[in-house]
């Protein structure tokens, strides 16, 4: 909460402008039955129609008064929680940008969507209503309280008694509201997740029938969606009958003591048509503070699912490492890596290339492959050992330089809806020879052949696209900005072996001193590599040439006698 405070603490004069403007007009508001009491019970038995109508005409401009005032108030208060909104919002996203991969995973890419969206908007909702009511509510219900004490203490007597009980009820909800509606976020978190997945896989999803499977998973997280809503919206549905019945409770006991009171000639009936409408008025103030209440909790318990982010910990900080001598471009020394500290995913890896050089690595599924390649994107620390970049600790070089020495391919990797040329340049302003020769190298020359040529359109997430395409314009994409080192993380897969052999051409040719990472599951790729790794299970199970490894590795020369036959 502290977190929203110092936002709105920023924008404090206009918020006190606002808060001004409408303090004037609750007050107008306010005084607007008093005048009746006064039209009724001092000039309309006198029959003084001068007085009369001057009061009546007062009574009009005060609440022109009021409408205008509360009007304006209301629109400057939904600009600044706009403004602030959208600043939260920016930081929260910056911030979500430069997470580490392990916070990332601890949060969850869908509960970081959540909070980005409907937590913030719970927040702009409550800095909102704070400033429309914040100060209505109080006034409408102290300063009716006063002059109702003022007109008829006796009976605003009755009034106060019931107050501790109302004060009970808000109270409650307040506290049962945090944790309700902390509940009902997180549920929202699971619904988001379940969606993006049902999406992101849906072809998959059709063409293996398993869409009535999806349809009963998204339904049990929407289903437990409703059930949060519903406790959260019980508790709330709750309070205004419950205040409803204490505050008739009341204004029974006052109109009949006030007709009492009147009949006997202690007050006058003018007196108690104003005290009914200040018991109104009072009655919609408390409405307006348990509603209050209940976005204060809803506000407060998103408030902190968004400070939980803003205030992680810098966790990939750089870190002070002397250089070293060392004439390798890339270097691993006894890396060692675990994600969730159970088992090693990554153990004892060592390898070194000198620029230009070519490592392959090869494994089955899930042996740490793109695990060693976040490694040296210092997406994550080793656990033990270390990764330098000519001779530079990769801990001690600024993210922004590190990652501007990498052109990389992820597996799965994905392309944006758009232009093919705004695909492959990415915001880095390259010329239109860097991406003609980058097209050239990935074997990309479809993209001429198509209607527009470079600003042809992508579709979101490259759907019109075939698969072997789409990786030749990712590996364009890496290529362009003539990066120092090139990963490929199992990027070529889809191309057919004629193309792959091309695009290995071209990149020894074109790219000769970028050093390069290549992971593939067809031997052919790596063949000519200068050091093939061989993975399994996280550990090193052979290392060296191609030639080298067919005669020391039975898992290497299995798999290239399995693809290639007697070729080998
Ligand atoms: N973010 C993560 N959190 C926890 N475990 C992970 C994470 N990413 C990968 N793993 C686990 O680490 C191990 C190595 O995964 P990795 O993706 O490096 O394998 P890989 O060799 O690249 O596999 P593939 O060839 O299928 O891409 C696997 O057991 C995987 O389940």
């Amino acid at each position: 909460m502290n977190t929203v405070v110092r936002y709105v603490s920023r924008k404090w004069r206009i918020i006190s402008v606002g808060l001004l403007i409408k303090f004037a007009g609750t007050i107008v508001e306010l005084l607007l039955p008093w005048m009746l009491s006064v039209i009724l019970d001092d000039y309309v038995p006198r029959k003084d129609i001068h007085s009369i109508l001057l009061w009546g005409g007062l009574m009009v401009l005060a609440s022109a008064a009021g409408l205008f005032t509360n009007v304006f108030a209301n629109k400057l208060s939904t600009r600044i929680s706009r403004d602030i909104t959208r600043k939260l919002r920016y930081d929260l996203f910056a911030k979500v940008m430069k997470l580490s991969c392990t916070q990332e995973d601890s949060f969850t890419a869908s509960s970081l969507i959540s909070r980005l969206t409907s937590d913030t908007y719970n927040v702009h909702q409550m800095i909102d209503r704070m400033q429309r009511l914040g100060v209505r509510a109080p006034i409408l219900l102290l300063g009716g309280i006063a002059v109702t004490f003022m007109l008829e203490p006796v009976l605003t007597l009755v009034l106060v008694a019931i107050l501790p009980l109302l004060a009970l009820v808000v109270f409650w909800v307040s506290r049962k509201g945090v944790t309700l509606f902390t509940r009902t976020q997180k549920a929202l978190d699971i619904l988001i997740r379940r969606a993006q997945e049902s999406m992101a896989g849906i072809r998959v999803i059709q063409a293996l029938s398993k869409t009535d499977y999806e349809i009963r998973q998204f339904d049990s997280a929407n289903t437990e969606m409703m059930r949060q809503q519903r406790s959260a919206n019980l508790l709330m549905n709750l309070t205004n009958p419950a205040m409803n019945m204490f505050l008739n409770v009341g204004l029974t006991a006052v109109i009949v003591a006030g007709a009492y009171r009147v009949n006997a000639g202690i007050t006058q009936p003018g007196i108690i048509i104003a005290f009914l409408s200040y018991f109104t008025i009072i009655l919609n103030a408390l409405m307006m503070v348990s509603r209050l209440f209940v976005l204060y909790s809803q506000g407060t318990a998103s408030a902190r699912r968004i400070t939980e982010v803003l205030d992680a910990p810098e966790e990939m900080q750089i870190e002070e490492h002397p250089p070293l001598k060392d004439e390798a471009h890339i270097r691993f020394d006894k890396v060692s890596f675990s994600y969730g500290k159970v088992r090693d995913n990554l153990r004892d890896i060592s390898f070194s290339l000198l620029p230009g050089q070519t490592l392959g690595i090869i494994g089955p599924t899930g042996s740490g492959k793109s695990t060693l390649i976040s490694l040296l994107l210092h997406f994550y620390n080793p656990d033990t050992g270390s990764i330098h970049i000519h001779g530079q600790d990769i801990r001690s070089i600024p993210p922004e330089l590190l990652y501007s020495m990498f052109g990389v391919v992820f597996q799965n990797d994905f392309l944006f809806a758009g232009e093919i040329r705004g695909n492959i340049d990415f915001g880095r302003g390259l010329s239109s020879v860097q991406i003609e020769e980058a097209i050239q190298t990935a074997q990309a020359e479809f993209i001429r052949q198509r209607e527009g040529g470079l600003a042809a359109q992508i579709a979101p997430r490259g759907m019109n696209l075939s698969g072997g395409q789409k990786q030749r314009l990712l590996i364009a994409r890496a290529l362009a900005a003539d990066p120092d080192i090139l990963i490929l993380d199992d990027s070529s897969s889809a191309l057919d072996y004629k193309t792959d052999a091309q695009l290995r051409r071209a990149l020894a040719r074109n790219f000769a001193r970028t050093t390069k990472i290549i992971i593939a599951q067809r031997v052919s790729s790596i063949k000519n590599a200068d050091h093939i790794l061989v993975l399994d299970q996280g550990q090193e199970i052979g290392y060296g040439t191609h030639s080298e490894l067919m005669r020391t590795c039975d898992s290497y020369r299995e798999i290239a006698k399995m693809q290639m036959g007697e070729a080998v």
